[in-house]
């Protein structure tokens, strides 16, 4: 059981047990903060917000293989686990869970009992990302039943990851309270993502443009441009950018179903390829009623 200052660290499902069943026995109240490592302001903030709501923070680091398409970036995907944990002791997080592949799935990935949430999961990424958000909604349930967190946090930059996790925690009453934390984002306006590592200087000069595109779709929506046209417009500016955009869409904030004339709340998503990068983000937008 490796220590850096005061967090505790575990890989084993025993031991992580162990210790919760304690601080549960002192009527503590635990937080819990899923990630896949390689930390950033952003996994910051879910710790810091996270502290906010309870006596300890637990965090995770597991790089789900569950959620990788076979074609995707599992094996380069960072892993920095000294510079994650010296982060999160620093930031006064109680325990840091970083289990094996095998400790997850100790049956293999191919015997594991799989969660999905229907719908949600097809559209927007899950359409591109075929099987991404089974794998992300098997592994939550497992990590939710594992550490039994009174709140547990996740970042609106993955808004339809969001969403799913909010259904499967409703829909198989997990007593469990899921809280959204805004995106944090480089001064320039780039969601942060472990994945801008994946930029080269050039690339990364040209990554806002996703942002400000999105910026620009909501403010035409809201100046009565048709929604139809302004999604063209804003997957036609991100081509002119030298952006691949895989999709940009208009939803309701709500379920993600088309948004129609009558919704008010709005989210736009959007998803572009840039180099080796699959970057994501998303701005809500709140019309006045009618
Ligand atoms: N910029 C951000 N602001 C707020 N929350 C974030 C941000 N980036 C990631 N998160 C949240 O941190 C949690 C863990 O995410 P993850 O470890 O996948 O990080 P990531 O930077 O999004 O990586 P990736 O590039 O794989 O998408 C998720 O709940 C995610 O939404
Ligand atoms: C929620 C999550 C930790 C599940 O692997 C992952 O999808 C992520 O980091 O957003
Ligand atoms: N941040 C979402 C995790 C993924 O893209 O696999």
């Amino acid at each position: 059981m490796p220590n850096s200052s005061l967090l505790i660290e575990v890989e084993h499902l025993a031991e992580l047990r162990a210790q919760i069943r304690a601080w549960r026995a002192s009527g503590e109240r635990i937080a819990f903060v899923p990630t896949m490592g390689n930390l950033h302001t952003g996994h910051l903030s879910l710790v810091r917000e996270a502290q906010t709501r309870a006596d300890r923070v637990v965090v995770s680091i597991f790089v789900n293989p569950l959620q990788f398409g076979p074609h995707e970036d599992l094996d380069a995907y960072p892993r920095t686990l000294d510079a994650d944990r010296r982060q999160l002791a620093a930031t006064g997080c109680a325990l840091l869970f970083t289990p094996s592949v095998d400790e997850i799935y100790p049956r293999g990935q191919d015997a594991q009992t799989r969660v999905e949430v229907p719908g949600l999961s097809d559209i927007l990424c899950g359409a591109s990302r075929p099987g991404h958000f089974v794998g992300v909604a098997t592994v939550v349930c497992k990590l939710l039943n594992m550490v039994q967190p009174d709140v547990a946090l996740f970042g609106e930059k993955d808004f339809q990851q969001l969403l799913v996790i909010r259904r499967l925690v409703e829909d198989l009453a997990f007593p469990v309270e899921i809280v959204a934390v805004p995106t944090v984002r480089e001064p320039d306006g780039l969601a942060m993502s472990s994945r801008n590592n994946y930029l080269t200087p050039e690339e990364r000069a040209l990554a806002p443009t996703l942002y400000q595109v999105l910026r620009a779709t909501a403010e035409k929506i809201g100046a009565g441009e048709a929604i139809a046209r302004a999604e063209q417009a804003g997957l036609e500016a991100l081509a002119a950018a030298g952006l691949r955009p895989d999709y940009l869409s208009v939803r309701r904030a709500e379920d993600l179903a088309p948004a129609g004339p009558e919704d008010r709340a709005l989210i736009i998503l959007a998803a572009a390829y840039l180099g080796r990068a699959r970057l994501i983000d998303n701005v809500r937008l709140n019309l006045d009623p009618r």
